[in-house]
């Protein structure tokens, strides 16, 4: 007999919580029609029954105790909305152990775990969900999985990362001070429960990732990737950079080399009219160059409470379209390679300087990035403070190794005060 009722039990109502109940209940009979059978929020697990949160559900709904989800024969999909590693990934091992299927937002433990919970997804024959974990309300994973399976991705360039990107934004059309921006993000739900994860990279990174993994169809070890953030990046780089044409963001960027696959995320000078130099605020966008279709871009928000919540509601639907169907669940991983990591990495580079302002300093400094083969596409002398100027120096492509060797020289030399900031620089299709 085929189910009427497909019971969920959401694990975390907080920002992704709350939005993914709205949307399954403000949006119940459009779900009913197209899924074959209700969809019932039937548990809700939180730490504190009595927060007062941004949706109110009946009391009888709300537990404190996991099992009541993880363990309940009545509950058909077990969705994770804690974040962090545990016991976020215990709650949805044991819920996987008992024949249940799984959504989460947690892209944290996608990416550290998610090929020991995709393997064991597929041998108990459930379905697992991971929509939101990558540009919250973007269809990325869907249209990876089902859209681009038959083609061949060569490169990805994506931002990634709401709260990064609504702080850039902010600063840079608005002069709002990182600190300021970031509050505003904080208060708006786009940072994690530590922003450090955004600011410093590690959310962009995880994202990387699993979308390296979909799109190359291979394991993508976490430590691989190369990742570093946009706390360093200051006004003035954002003013230099407008000066000459480039927009900062930060971006993650996964391509396919002669050396093996390399992940990388960092801030990066794009041209403004690079089709990613347009996204701005929360919104996030991912660039596909693939053999068969050529560009593609995704584009939407990539945080917020109903902009996630869809992700995870749709992700639940699929499953419960399955369900309702009595149809088998479709395999969850198609990582099966795995394949080597490039172990060079070349990027163009702006690099500004504080250096004294004396004839011959340019020259010397020139000489060095010389000698250690780093060729150089311009130098600019933005101002001069009376014994010091500011240089920015514009790179080629150059290998990373050779590039931080003649940086470290540079460092050294008398006439160099400060490197106050490197940059990579995204020209010509590659950065
Ligand atoms: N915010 C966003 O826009 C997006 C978030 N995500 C991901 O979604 C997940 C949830 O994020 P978000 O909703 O923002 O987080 P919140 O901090 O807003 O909510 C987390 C919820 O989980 C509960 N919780 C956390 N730890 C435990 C625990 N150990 N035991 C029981 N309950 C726990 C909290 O309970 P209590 O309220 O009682 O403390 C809270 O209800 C994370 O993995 C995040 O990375 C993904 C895409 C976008
Ligand atoms: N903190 C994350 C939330 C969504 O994944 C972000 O800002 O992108
Ligand atoms: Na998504």
């Amino acid at each position: 007999m085929t189910k009427e009722k497909i019971k969920v039990g959401i694990m975390g109502f907080g920002v992704v919580g709350t939005g993914t109940y709205k949307v399954l209940t403000e949006n119940s009979e459009m779900v009913k029609n197209q899924t074959g059978a209700e969809i019932v929020v039937e548990k809700v697990f939180v730490r504190d029954r009595h927060k007062r949160r941004a949706v109110e559900i009946p009391e009888s709904l709300l537990t404190t105790n996991p099992e009541d989800i993880i363990d309940n024969p009545e509950i058909d999909i077990a969705v994770e909305l804690m974040g962090g590693q545990e016991p976020a990934y215990s709650y949805m091992m044991r819920a996987l152990d008992n024949g249940k299927h799984v959504v989460t937002a947690n892209k944290e433990l996608m990416a550290k775990k998610g090929r020991s919970i995709l393997e064991k997804a597929d041998s108990a024959g459930v379905g697992l969900g991971f929509e939101a974990s990558v540009c919250g309300g973007i269809p990325i994973i869907r249209a990876f999985k089902r859209s681009l399976c038959t083609d061949k991705v060569e490169r990805i360039m994506g931002i990634v990362n709401g709260t990064t990107n609504y702080i850039l934004t902010k600063m840079a059309q608005e002069c709002s001070s990182y600190e300021d921006a970031l509050k505003e993000a904080q208060a708006r739900g786009y940072a994690e429960a530590d922003p450090t994860a955004d600011v410093e990279g590690y959310d962009a990174a995880y994202k990387m990732a699993i979308l390296a993994s979909i799109g190359f169809h291979s394991k993508v070890d976490i430590n691989m990737v190369r990742r570093e953030g946009i706390s360093k990046v200051g006004k003035r780089d954002i003013e230099c950079g407008k000066e000459l044409g480039w927009t900062i963001k930060l971006l993650g960027i996964a391509e396919e080399t002669e050396g093996g696959l390399e992940v990388k995320v960092s801030p990066v000078m794009l041209p403004m009219e690079h089709p990613l130099a347009s996204v701005n605020g929360v919104n996030n966008a991912v660039f596909v160059n693939s053999e068969a279709v050529g560009e593609l871009m995704f584009y939407g928000p990539g945080a917020g409470q109903m902009a996630t919540g869809n992700s995870v509601a749709s992700d639940i639907m699929e499953i419960a379209r399955q369900i309702a169907s009595e149809n088998k669940m479709l395999p969850n991983c198609s990582c099966f390679a795995d394949k080597v990591f490039a172990e060079e990495c070349s990027s163009s580079f702006y690099i500004r300087l504080n250096a004294m302002n004396k004839p011959g300093v340019l020259g010397r400094i020139a000489g060095v990035f010389g000698s250690f083969g780093v060729s150089l596409e311009s130098v600019l002398q933005k101002k001069t403070e009376g014994e010091s100027a500011e240089i920015v120096w514009i790179t080629s492509k150059v290998k990373e190794s050779s590039f931080n060797k003649a940086l470290e020289s540079i460092k050294s030399l008398d006439a160099v005060n400060e490197v106050c900031s490197i940059i990579r620089v995204e020209a010509n299709g590659h950065c």
